[in-house]
């Protein structure tokens, strides 16, 4: 198992303000969002933001589990589906949301429940970018996302010396 060679640490406030820009982008889209559907865990971060600034009152949860092993993407295991009713025309007017993709394994998964819904993400690598409608910020497939909630305050060893971010 080897690190991600570049890291992109994400603050609270970074994350706030990034999942708002998402929101103004699909707010652009200047469509009616009838539910949300957050994929778990990462996704229900932004999910809280954006569904406050789009009012969208009726969130939805789909349970995806694939790295059990910090970099290392294990198997996919759905934990819980969608319910029927939103599952219902293929999820048109419904908006995905997650914090990133990166493979873009997850979004494929997702989408195939629902495949006439709207898919955001805050992030996104290139290799899952096309399974993305929205996003609002790319990096290298090589960069590691280091997210705020995942984080604590330590030490940072200076770049000349060997630090990473
Ligand atoms: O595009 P992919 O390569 O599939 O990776 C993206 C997914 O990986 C992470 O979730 P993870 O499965 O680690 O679970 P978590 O959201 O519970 O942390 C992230 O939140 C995305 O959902
Ligand atoms: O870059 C990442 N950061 C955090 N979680 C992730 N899950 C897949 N890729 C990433
Ligand atoms: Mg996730």
């Amino acid at each position: 198992m080897s690190l991600p060679e570049k890291a992109f640490p994400v603050s609270w406030d970074q994350f706030h303000r990034d999942a708002r820009a998402l929101a103004w982008r699909l707010a652009g889209e200047g469509r009616e969002w009838k539910a949300m559907v957050c994929i778990t865990r990462g996704g229900l971060v932004p999910a809280a933001i954006i569904c406050r600034e789009l009012g969208i009152r009726l969130i939805e949860t789909v349970c995806v589990a694939s790295y059990h092993d910090y970099v290392e993407q294990g198997q996919m295991v759905v934990i819980k589906g969608i319910s029927e009713e939103l599952k219902a025309d293929g999820g048109r007017d419904i908006l995905i949301v997650d914090d990133l993709t990166d493979t873009g394994k997850t979004a494929a998964i997702v989408r195939e429940m629902l495949p006439n819904a709207h898919f955001a993400a805050v992030y996104a690598k290139p290799k899952g970018r096309p399974m993305v409608d929205t996003f609002v910020t790319e990096v290298s497939q090589d960069t590691w996302i280091y997210f705020p909630w995942d984080m604590g305050f330590t030490y940072q060893e200076p770049i000349a010396k060997g630090g990473r971010s």
